[in-house]
């Protein structure tokens, strides 16, 4: 075991194990990226790949919003990108300045699983400068918050390796699950047999916490989604945490996003993760009563409202505290990642409005 600085701030472990907590923790998806002018500036300097596989580059980068919004951040999420699997099974991914991932060898048909992927992934070999990064990266953070690692989750990752890049209607990955099923499964199965290595080494590497991202599962339809999401996530959730307990350790607290899934909520809270992140679409309350408080729940502003204007996002914030609760089993984020455009102050706004509304909350329970 690696020995790391004692931690300063726990409140995201603790809420996202149903602890109470004083306030609500706060945290942003992409929060290290593209709308703070200290990334952008080193991003003109180095690749994004490059950023990721240099973990001095990849800490200095995860430590610029907490650094920047000091002591309103209580979680680091790790430099990195989902995409780093499909690069590991052996794709080429490119990221390509202000439009995005780019893969010039997609997968075309399943022939292509056996001539285009290596199956026997040593995620130590492939992405351990991912773990790297995540031990310089919790060494360099002195114990000030946890650190969260991530990965994408398989039919999320699927989807761009059949795509080739991001898509507006999926219909080339679909293609794949609606002509050849048993072919995608394969595929989703080689995935996350990779997922659940990469994971555990990244707890092992540092991580307090993880997320999977599913971010493309609204893009399923209920039945769909329970045929080549559900399973996969699930299997990954039972196997890290299993992995853990056979060999005496607690595991780390996991969080499932699955961007759209709505209709998924209730299946989600009873597969093994400890956290849901919600989109902003859904309704406090009702993801309250589905889920029954058996998990703790994440999210989930509307990414735009911090485009709204201070007041705006006071208000909103206000509004999304009292409707969660700040005490328990509850942590704040938006409901998607950050947008490239967003001015930080608002970001700062955002941040210190929950401080300041989460404690008052607390205070008049
Ligand atoms: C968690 C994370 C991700 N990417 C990055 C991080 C680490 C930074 C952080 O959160 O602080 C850096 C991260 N990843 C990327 C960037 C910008 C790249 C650049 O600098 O050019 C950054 C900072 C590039 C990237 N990578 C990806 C996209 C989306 C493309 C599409 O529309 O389909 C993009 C634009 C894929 C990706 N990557 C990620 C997801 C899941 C979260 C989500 O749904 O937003 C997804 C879907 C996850």
């Amino acid at each position: 075991m690696i020995e790391f600085p004692p931690l300063k701030n726990d409140l995201i472990l603790r809420a996202a194990r149903g602890e109470k907590t004083e306030r609500a923790p706060v945290w942003i998806m992409r929060q290290a990226g593209r709308y703070l002018p200290e990334f952008r500036k080193e991003r003109e300097k180095h690749d994004f790949f490059t950023i990721c596989r240099t973990p001095k580059l990849a800490t200095l980068i995860t430590l610029q919003p907490i650094n920047r919004y000091d002591g309103l951040l209580d979680a680091a999420i790790i430099f990195s990108d989902i995409l780093v699997i499909p690069q590991a099974l052996g794709l080429i991914v490119e990221m390509v300045p202000n439009k995005g991932p780019h893969f010039p060898s997609p997968l075309e048909t399943p022939a292509d699983i056996d001539t285009k992927l290596n199956k026997n992934v040593d995620v130590y070999k492939e992405l351990g400068y991912v773990f790297d990064a995540l031990t310089m990266t919790r060494q360099a953070l002195e114990g000030r918050v946890p650190l969260l690692g991530f990965i994408g989750a398989p039919w999320t990752l699927m989807a761009y390796m059949i795509e080739g890049g991001g898509s507006n209607n999926f219909s080339k990955a679909k293609t794949w699950l609606f002509k050849y099923p048993e072919e995608s499964k394969r595929l989703l199965q080689i995935i996350t047999d990779v997922a659940v290595d990469f994971l555990i080494g990244q707890i092992k590497a540092g991580a307090q916490m993880v997320q999977v991202f599913e971010s493309w599962g609204g893009e399923l339809s209920p039945h769909d989604f329970k045929t080549f999401s559900l399973p996969y996530i699930s299997q990954i959730a039972d196997r890290v945490k299993n992995k853990f307990k056979d060999d005496g350790l607690i595991p780390v607290p996991m969080t499932i996003f699955c961007k759209g899934s709505w209709y998924a909520l209730e299946s989600l809270s009873d597969i093994g993760y400890d956290t849901i992140s919600l989109d902003w679409t859904i309704d406090p309350a009702y993801a309250k009563s589905v889920t029954k408080g058996k998990v703790t729940l994440q999210g989930n502003m509307d990414p735009c409202m911090l485009y709204g204007g201070d007041e705006a996002i006071r208000s909103t914030v206000k509004t999304m505290l009292e409707a969660f609760g700040t005490h328990e089993k509850y942590i704040v984020n938006l409901g998607h990642g950050i947008l490239p455009t967003v001015d930080p102050e608002a970001t700062r706004v955002f941040l210190e409005t929950v401080h300041s509304v989460g404690l008052d909350l607390n205070k008049n329970r």
